[in-house]
């Protein structure tokens, strides 16, 4: 195989055929150090309001790359129960310096804390208002410089709870992508 030259590398090569990519719980990922991850943004409140509030405090981060934000109805909505759409978004953020999943994780909660949602008041109400959710998709490990592992590829892992993704998640990866190999 030829290797691509390095002013070619594409940030986002390695998540080309992500449903082959490996899977891990959460749980087995807390002490991993990641530098980039791909995350769905989600809100069903004022989502004009919180989007871009999200998004700045996610490029202090690092540098980010979004795909088209687009409403979508609720998945757990039925005829009996409606709610209100959703606004979903996904974020490509690589990161400035490692972070563990953990720490990542702690991260967004405050962010998700300062976009004022009441996980409390959620909970008493029958249609949640929430204002921003970011679930984390994919990390990229940080791979030691001196481990065998293949440059680019194999570092990539999804987050199994949230496997299979969405239709929308799907969508704004596959455009993530597009979009990466169209402008380097
Ligand atoms: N892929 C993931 N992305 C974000 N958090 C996750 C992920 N997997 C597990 N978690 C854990 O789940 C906890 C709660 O997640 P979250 O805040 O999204 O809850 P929720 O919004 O009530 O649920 P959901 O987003 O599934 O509707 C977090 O504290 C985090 O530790
Ligand atoms: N379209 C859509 N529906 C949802 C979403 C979401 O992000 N998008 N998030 C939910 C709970 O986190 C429940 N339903």
């Amino acid at each position: 195989m030829l290797k691509p030259h390095p002013m070619m590398h594409k940030a986002l090569t390695g998540l080309k055929n992500f449903a082959s990519l490996e899977r891990r719980e959460p749980e087995a990922l807390q002490a991993q150090s990641v530098t980039a991850v791909l995350l769905a943004l989600g809100s069903n409140y004022q989502a004009e309001t919180y989007l871009p509030i999200a998004r700045e405090q996610l490029g202090a981060l690092g540098q980010i790359q979004l795909s088209t934000a687009f409403q979508n109805p609720d998945f757990t909505a039925t005829v009996e129960h409606p709610k209100p759409d959703y606004t979903n978004q996904c974020v490509y953020l690589s990161l400035k310096t490692p972070m563990t999943v953990q720490q990542l994780q702690q991260t967004y909660k405050q962010f998700e804390w300062e976009c004022h949602r009441q996980r409390l008041i959620e909970q008493q109400m029958s249609i949640k208002q929430v204002t921003m959710d970011i679930d984390i998709l994919l990390v990229r490990l940080l791979i030691e410089k001196n481990s065998l592992s293949r440059e680019n590829e194999s570092e990539w892992t999804i987050m199994a709870d949230r496997y299979p993704f969405k239709a929308h998640e799907v969508a704004g990866i596959n455009e993530l992508i597009a979009k990466d190999s169209f402008e380097k």
